[in-house]
């Protein structure tokens, strides 16, 4: 387990800004190192908020974005080009005006591909995919990816690991099926723990007030089952990007000196 690193920004823009900065450098390190990278991407407002900032970036033309894996960490499990879904707010965000390998880009299933409704078959499909990418030095069936985003949620959740939900418990399988989520929709597909701890770095994304409670909490030695973002961390490092309102609830011996 990586400790994990903070960083806190002065508000949600900057955080987002920055983020998108930070992964532009990492994508273009990894891809002059070993030729390609791998990112997993999240859903939700942060995450669509360091999309967005990546796209206005005019540093996002040094990446060479044929030579890039793009992953998710979870996806609502609706019909293709449901406006909920989060590879359609990825496309709009950024994917639609960036020259991507279509071929390289992996969403999750919808509910209208080839399993139809059933969320375990098409759960099943992704991880033999990410198996299918996985390199014999990548320790397991995922690829070891390069960077995995996760946006927190205002009740700790990452990914679609809800806090005492059967998924975060999960200690095998690399993708699962979710069913009952408390937040809409019910249904959806999401990484496990095992799966998200195989990135060589993990971001947790919080920006806004509504996310101080959840970051104090998993930044203050909960478990990851009451707090599922607890228990995500990457291999060689473990970041957390905040902003100040995200902050400000954790006790004064974690808080970092401000960054900008
Ligand atoms: O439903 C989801 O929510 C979380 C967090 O979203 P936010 O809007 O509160 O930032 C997100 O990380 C996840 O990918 C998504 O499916």
């Amino acid at each position: 387990m990586t400790t994990p690193q903070l960083v806190v920004h002065r508000d949600k823009e900057l955080m987002a800004q920055a983020a998108a900065a930070r992964l532009i450098t990492r994508i273009v390190d990894a891809q002059a190192s070993r030729g390609s990278a791998s990112v997993v991407l999240t859903g939700g407002r942060n995450g669509n908020g360091v999309l967005a900032a990546l796209a206005a970036a005019p540093a996002r033309d040094a990446i060479d974005w044929s030579r890039l894996d793009l992953w998710w960490g979870d996806e609502r499990f609706l019909p293709e080009g449901d406006p909920e879904r989060n590879v359609t707010q990825a496309r709009a965000a950024l994917l639609d005006s960036v020259p991507v390998d279509p071929k390289r880009v992996h969403a999750m299933p919808a509910s209208d591909g080839p399993w139809g409704g059933d969320v375990e078959a098409a759960a099943e499909a992704y991880a033999e995919e990410l198996a299918r990418a996985a390199a014999p030095e990548n320790h397991g069936p995922v690829p070891e990816f390069d960077v995995l985003m996760l946006g927190v949620g205002p009740d700790t959740h990452v990914a679609s690991l809800f806090p005492e939900h059967p998924g975060v418990r999960e200690t095998e399988r690399t993708v699962i099926g979710v069913h009952g989520s408390p937040k809409p929709p019910p249904t959806r597909i999401s990484l496990t723990l095992p799966a998200i701890r195989s990135a060589r770095e993990v971001w947790l994304l919080a920006a806004g007030e509504d996310k101080a409670n959840a970051v104090a909490m998993a930044l203050s030695g909960a478990g990851e089952i009451q707090a599922p973002a607890a228990g995500a961390y990457g291999r060689a490092r473990t970041l957390w990007l905040l902003d100040t309102a995200a902050a400000a609830r954790l006790p004064k011996s974690l808080y970092p000196p401000a960054s900008a």
